[in-house]
C-alpha cells in the first residue's frame, strides 16, 4: 500500500568537461532563467574563474563568501535582496555552494553549481552542512538546477581536494551497510534504487583508481561523475542516508573535537575502515578499503589525518550521539572497543 507520494528532485543539466566554464551562459540559457545572476564564490575561485564567468552575464552581481555560516547565509540572503537575482550561480568549492544552496532556498530562486573542486558530493546534492559553534548542522535544500564542472579547473585544484573526494564516495560502502541495517532493525524507509546507485558509484569510483592520477583532466572527470551519481542517490532517497552513515557521524564529531585538521572527505575515509570492521569483523572488507583509500592518495591512519589517536577515540566513542541515525554505532562503543577497532584497522 503506497501511502506517500515521492518528490525526486535533480539537476536538469550536468555539463561536464574540458573549459566548460565558458559554456556555463548557454547552459543557464537552456533552463529559461530570467533576471540577473548574483555569483556566489570565495576569494580563490573568484581569481581563478570569476571573470570567465562574469564575461558571459549581462550585469551580473558578485558576492564573496569568506567562510561557511549561518551569518554568511544570512548576509548572503540580505545582498540578494538588494541585488534582485533571478537565480544564483555558486563558484568554487563547498564553502560557496553550501552558502548559495541555502540561500537560495531562503530566497525561492533556483541555483546553478560550477565546482572549482571536486572535494565532496556537497557539490552536486541537495543538503548543506553548516557549522554553528561546535555542533554541525545538515540542512535540506534543493539541489542545483544545473551542474557545470569544468574538468581542467578541477584537475588544477589541489590534489589533496580531489582525493578527499574520492574518499567521500568510498564512504558509500559503509553508509548503505548502515541504512541496510537500519532498515532490517528499525523499519526505516529503505529504497532499493539509492542504495544499489551509491554503492555502483563507490564501486566504479575503486575499479578505476589507477586512472585517478595527480593533474590528469581523466581523473576530474572520473570523480566529478561519481560526486553527481552520489548526488543523485540522495535526491532519489530524498535523505545523505545513501552517502552518510556511522562514518559521517565519526567525521562530524571530528569536526567538532578536532577542527580544521582534516578534510570531511579524508575523515569519512578513515572512519569507514573501522566501520566496515565493525560490521563485517577481521575478514570484512575494511582492508579493501583501506588499500583502495591509500591507493587514491587519501589518508588511512589519524596521523595521516592529522588527529591525535585520542580525538579519534573519543570522536568514536561519541559519534552515535549526535543525530538520531540508526547505523551500526548505535548504542555506542565503549573506549576498550573503540581503541580495538582502531588498532585492528591500523588507524592507531
Ligand atoms: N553539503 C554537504 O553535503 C557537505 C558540505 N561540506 C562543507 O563544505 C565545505 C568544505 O568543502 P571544500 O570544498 O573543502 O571547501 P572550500 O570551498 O573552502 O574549498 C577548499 C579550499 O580550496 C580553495 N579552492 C577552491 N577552488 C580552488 C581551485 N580551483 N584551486 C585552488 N584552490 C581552490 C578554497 O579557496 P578559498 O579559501 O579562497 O575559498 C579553499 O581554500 C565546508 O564548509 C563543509 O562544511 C562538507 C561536506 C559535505
Ligand atoms: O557528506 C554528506 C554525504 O557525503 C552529507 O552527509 P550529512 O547528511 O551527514 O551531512
Ligand atoms: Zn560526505
Amino acid at each position: 500500500m503506497f501511502e506517500k507520494s515521492t518528490w525526486i528532485k535533480l539537476p536538469r543539466n550536468v555539463l561536464v568537461g574540458h573549459g566548460v566554464v565558458d559554456d556555463l551562459g548557454t547552459a543557464v540559457g537552456e533552463l529559461y532563467l530570467t533576471g540577473r545572476p548574483l555569483i556566489v564564490t570565495s576569494p580563490t575561485p573568484n581569481e581563478i574563474a570569476g571573470d570567465r564567468v562574469r564575461a558571459q552575464f549581462e550585469d551580473p552581481a558578485t558576492a564573496v563568501v569568506e567562510d561557511a555560516s549561518f551569518e554568511a547565509v544570512e548576509q548572503l540572503t540580505a545582498t540578494a535582496e538588494e541585488v534582485d537575482p533571478g537565480y544564483l550561480i555558486a563558484l568554487g568549492g563547498g564553502k560557496p555552494i553550501d552558502i548559495a544552496k541555502m540561500a537560495a532556498d531562503h530566497l525561492g530562486v533556483g541555483f546553478v553549481s560550477v565546482p572549482t573542486v571536486a572535494s565532496h558530493d556537497g557539490i552536486v546534492s541537495g543538503r548543506s552542512s553548516i557549522p554553528e559553534g561546535d555542533t554541525r548542522h545538515s540542512v535540506a535544500a534543493d539541489p542545483p538546477l544545473a551542474v557545470v564542472a569544468d574538468t581542467e579547473l578541477l584537475a588544477e585544484a589541489p590534489w589533496r581536494l580531489t582525493t578527499a573526494g574520492c574518499a567521500d564516495i568510498i564512504s558509500n560502502y559503509t553508509a548503505v551497510k548502515d541504512w541496510r541495517l537500519a532498515r532490517r532493525l528499525r523499519n526505516v524507509e529503505y529504497s532499493e534504487y539509492a542504495g544499489a546507485l551509491s554503492e555502483m558509484t563507490a564501486e566504479l569510483l575503486v575499479e578505476n583508481a589507477d586512472m585517478i592520477r595527480p593533474g590528469l583532466e581523466e581523473s576530474s572527470w572520473v570523480v566529478v561523475k561519481a560526486l553527481v551519481s552520489s548526488g543523485v542517490a540522495m535526491s532519489i532517497a530524498g535523505s545523505s542516508r545513501p552517502a552518510s552513515g556511522a562514518e559521517h557521524l565519526i567525521s562530524h564529531q571530528l569536526d567538532r573535537i578536532a577542527p580544521g585538521k582534516a578534510l570531511h572527505g579524508h575523515q569519512v575515509g578513515v572512519a569507514s575502515i573501522m566501520t566496515e570492521y565493525l560490521h563485517s569483523g577481521e575478514n570484512g572488507e575494511w582492508a579493501a578499503i583501506r588499500e583502495a583509500l591509500g591507493e587514491l592518495d587519501a589518508p588511512t591512519t589519524a596521523a595521516e589525518l592529522g588527529v591525535d589517536d585520542e580525538e579519534l577515540i573519543t570522536a568514536l566513542t561519541s559519534a552515535h550521539e549526535i543525530r538520531d541515525r540508526y547505523t551500526i554505532l548505535q548504542g555506542g562503543i565503549n573506549e576498550e572497543a573503540a581503541i580495538e577497532v582502531a588498532t585492528a584497522t591500523g588507524v592507531i
